[in-house]
């Protein structure tokens, strides 16, 4: 996502910028701050997660599918609510707004007064619901105010615009593996109003329908709605004419055990009746559905023998039978048509048996013409019901409903084509995007202007140029009178077209394809049945076959189409056709306003309120949200206001002052930024003007781009880390002058312990000393005596009779003398120490001295 904005921003600057838990108050994408994919979809995931799914980004609606239903926000009240309201663009975002300010728009005939409301997002996304949900506040704004001699008209006109949903959704939609009323065809529909701005009609134009899916339905999904309808909702005596008895199966129509919501035949037949189909062309219409059911049942087998046509299966002969019967044409020409071609040479014609393939696609290209042809029948009968003469109205609000950008596993024309209308969307957009943005520039003082700005050109020229293109190379290659060889088509392609950046190959791979570079991403594209598809040829014999049908609504389908050029019309290419249309389309959006919904499915499984954050950003890039988040940053896209600015850059420049006069803060700014361009050594590169290419002061913000920001950033780092040091090294000082006062008097105070420790060491051991000499004085005059009485009493007293000594001195340095045998526990001293113990005299002394 080569984006110049800094997605990894520091926490601490991403706080300072954003306040993550008001994310969800956020009512406009572009005003998160930084305007960065990565913000944005945190803002979305918020919104989501509070149960908001309208949220504007700059000029666009993003609408995020709920997936389940939300009564209270599409009811008639909140309709009245958006109406009525005066400043629409002030209440919370919705749907409703767009519709209303284009209706205001329409009401103050502003240049241009006629608007489009272009809707788009992948399938699944809720393009239809909002398409819907737009043509019933129509249907009911527009009304409201109508005056009650009209009202019948306007009713009827109301009643059938809205009649028409049902209706093509029944025959255009299908069940599929991402959404089970899948819209598989593009369409506008224009909402005429008059002069007072009431709805007096409505035309549709719709855009490649996808056919093929009537003969083919992908693993899992279903064929047209019609189809299950007829068969679930019928009559007992519609299904007997129809030969649809219970348990009947069509190999067409697959999955037709599961019940859709969609399967209501009778809400169809009711809108049939609604539009003024009347019940004999329901019953033809039907009949024709009904053949192409019998038609897929016919199968073939092979022939032994190459030179004679393939044989119908045995139980396919009821099949063809029913076929041509509801088909209205002859069963043995139908057999013909598939079994047999004809060749025409010069005036001459040969007939050919065709192969068992080739039967194959005869049949499926019948059921395709058929059904594509039937569809545009009623897309005209609509049109006819609904559209006002061209005098009676005056301006129309377009609704735009296409297929969001596809990147399949296989691509082939039809993704082609559809990245081809959202590339040329995209551009339409991208430039009124840069408009908005310019104006919202130009409201805030700021003379900047976006011409740098790269758009989709490239790849445009690339698909659509001349003279050189894919389109043209494929419509050279469809015109020739030979099977397209997928591998000779990929080198022309890369001869002529590899000059343009958009388009690339890779060389290894085995299939033939070429890879687009769109603005939503790399798409390969294979060409193996690119050009076929692109000739979309159908045999002249089933043509003439159709034109002589006996089911008059077929005749009819089919003569239209013979009073147009039939020769040049098969020579018109798919893309052709479809450049042609678009071309038209474009032509009409450039000449109205234009006003985008980018429709978001929070997650592929449908399940109500949850948000894959992966899935939601690949989608902001297909639908352009993250060009334009691109564009911003092309811009300034950063936007903080004067207040927090000051708050923020202030310690760049303490000295300043600042009051709250507008020009100081911008003589503020300005010094700042100087400042740090100066500090920053960038100031010698970017001179005078060039300095408001990367900071400008509006009316109440300062605009950055996102390298102003970053230096913004780096001097207030570099200035706090300056701080940081003065304050780690004064803290150190401090630290160590501590250190130094702890160590000083711990020595002052270890000195004096210890001094009184040995003086009172020396006090006990005197004490001591005095007692030792007292006992030993005492037990020395006991012996004198006892040696006195002994030499008077001439007595025979051995040294072993004489009295025994027990000195203790405790820890404490007390002693105490006691004869033998005086307990010695009488002298254990306070506090627990264990008493010194020893008998005196000593063993050693007894025996040497005594
Ligand atoms: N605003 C909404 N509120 C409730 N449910 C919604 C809303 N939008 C869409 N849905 C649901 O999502 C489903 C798919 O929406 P929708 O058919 O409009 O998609 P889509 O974009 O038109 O798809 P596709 O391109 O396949 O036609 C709807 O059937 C509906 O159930």
């Amino acid at each position: 996502m080569g984006t110049s904005l800094n997605d990894s921003l520091d926490e601490d600057i991403r706080l300072f910028l954003i306040d993550e838990k008001q994310l969800h108050t956020y009512d406009d994408l572009t005003k998160v701050n930084p305007v960065t994919p990565s913000t944005v979809l945190t803002c979305l995931q918020a919104r989501y997660d509070a149960k908001v799914f309208y949220t504007h980004a700059g000029c666009t609606l993003v609408a995020l599918n709920p997936f389940q239903p939300i009564p209270y926000l599409y009811s008639l009240d909140v309709m009245k609510e958006y109406h009525c309201t005066s400043q629409p663009q002030e209440s919370k975002p919705h749907i409703f707004i767009v519709a209303e300010e284009a209706y205001r728009n329409v009401k103050g005939q502003l240049e241009p007064v006629n608007q489009s409301l272009v809707v788009s997002g992948e399938s699944g996304a809720g393009k239809t619901w909002t398409s819907r949900c737009l043509m019933k506040y129509y249907a009911t704004v527009a009304a409201s105010s109508s005056v009650v001699k009209k009202q019948n008209t306007v009713e009827r006109i109301e009643r059938r615009v809205l009649d028409s949903n049902p209706l093509m959704e029944a025959f255009g939609n299908a069940c599929t593996l991402r959404n089970n009323n899948s819209s598989r065809f593009g369409k506008y529909i224009q909402l005429q109003l008059d002069s007072r701005q009431l709805l007096v009609g409505a035309s549709v134009q719709t855009y490649l329908l996808e056919k093929t899916r009537v003969v083919f339905q992908p693993t899992g999904e279903r064929n047209f709605h019609i189809f299950y309808q007829m068969m679930s909702g019928a009559t007992t005596e519609q299904r007997k004419e129809w030969k649809m008895p219970n348990g009947q199966c069509f190999a067409w129509l697959p999955n037709s055990n599961t019940h859709l919501e969609e399967d209501c035949f009778e809400e169809t037949v009711g809108a049939m009746g609604h539009l003024g189909i009347n019940t004999e062309r329901q019953r033809e219409m039907f009949r024709i559905l009904a053949g192409i059911l019998h038609l897929g049942n016919i199968e073939f087998c092979s022939s032994s023998d190459d030179s004679q046509p393939c044989d119908l299966e045995e139980k396919s002969k009821e099949y063809l039978q029913n076929a041509a019967e509801f088909l209205g044409v002859v069963a043995l020409e139908l057999e013909s048509c598939f079994r047999v071609r004809t060749l025409k040479a010069g005036k001459q014609s040969v007939l050919k048996p065709c192969s068992l393939s080739d039967c194959l696609v005869r049949r499926d290209c019948l059921a395709k013409v058929i059904y594509a042809g039937l569809f545009e029948w009623l897309v005209t009968y609509i049109n006819n019901s609904m559209c006002a003469e061209s005098s009676t109205w005056s301006n129309f609000i377009g609704v735009l409903d296409v297929y969001g950008f596809e990147c399949f596993q296989l691509n082939n024309l039809e993704q082609l084509c559809i990245n081809y209308a959202n590339e040329k969307l995209q551009q339409h957009f991208v430039s009124h995007y840069l408009k908005a943005q310019q104006e919202e520039y130009i409201s805030e003082g700021l003379e900047w202007s976006f011409v740098k700005y790269q758009d989709n050109r490239g790849c445009l020229d690339l698909i659509e140029g001349s003279p050189m293109s894919v389109f043209s190379l494929l419509n050279e290659e469809s015109r020739l009178n030979r099977t397209s060889d997928a591998r000779l088509f990929r080198v022309r392609l890369e001869n002529e077209l590899s000059k343009n950046r958009s388009i690339s190959w890779d060389r290894f791979s085995q299939e033939p394809h070429f890879t687009v570079a769109h603005y939503a991403g790399k798409v390969n594209y294979q060409i193996e049945g690119m050009a076929e598809k692109n000739k979309d040829p159908v045999p002249s014999e089933l043509i003439n076959m159709l034109h002589k049908s006996k089911n008059s609504l077929l005749h009819q389908v089919f003569s239209e189409d013979e009073e147009q050029p039939t020769k040049g019309l098969s020579k018109v290419t798919v893309v052709s056709k479809f450049k042609n249309s678009l071309e038209n389309l474009m032509k009409i959006l450039h000449s109205t306003t234009p006003h985008y919904t980018r429709c978001i499915k929070p997650n592929q499984d449908c399940k109500p309120l949850t948000f894959k954050r992966e899935e939601v950003i690949l989608q902001l890039e297909a639908c352009g949200i993250v060009e334009t988040i691109h564009i911003s940053a092309a811009g300034f896209p950063v936007r903080i206001p004067f207040e927090s600015f000051i708050q923020r850059y202030r310690m760049i420049k303490p000295t300043l002052t600042i009051d709250s006069g507008n020009n100081n803060i911008l003589d503020f700014v300005e010094t700042i930024i100087t400042d740090v361009l100066k500090q920053e050594d960038v100031l010698h590169q970017i001179r005078g003007d060039k300095q408001n290419s990367l900071v400008h002061c509006g009316k109440s913000k300062v605009f950055l781009t996102q390298s102003m920001l970053d230096l913004l950033e780096d001097r207030r780092k570099k200035i706090l880390s300056q701080c940081a040091f003065t304050i780690q090294c004064c803290w150190l000082r401090y630290q160590q002058r501590k250190r130094i006062i702890r160590r000083q008097s711990a020595t002052v105070i270890q000195a004096v312990v210890r001094s009184w420790l040995v003086r009172k060491q020396v006090h006990q051991w005197n004490r001591a000393a005095a007692i030792i000499q007292k006992s030993w004085r005492t037990w020395r005059d006991l012996l004198a005596s006892l040696a006195d009485r002994e030499l008077d009493d001439a007595a025979d007293v051995t040294p072993n009779e004489l009295p025994e000594l027990n000195l203790v001195i405790s820890k404490q340095g007390s002693v105490h003398v006691s004869s033998v045998p005086e307990p010695v526990t009488e002298w254990e001293v306070q506090g627990g120490d264990q008493p010194v113990q020893t008998n005196w005299p000593p063993s050693e002394l007894n025996q040497r001295d005594l």
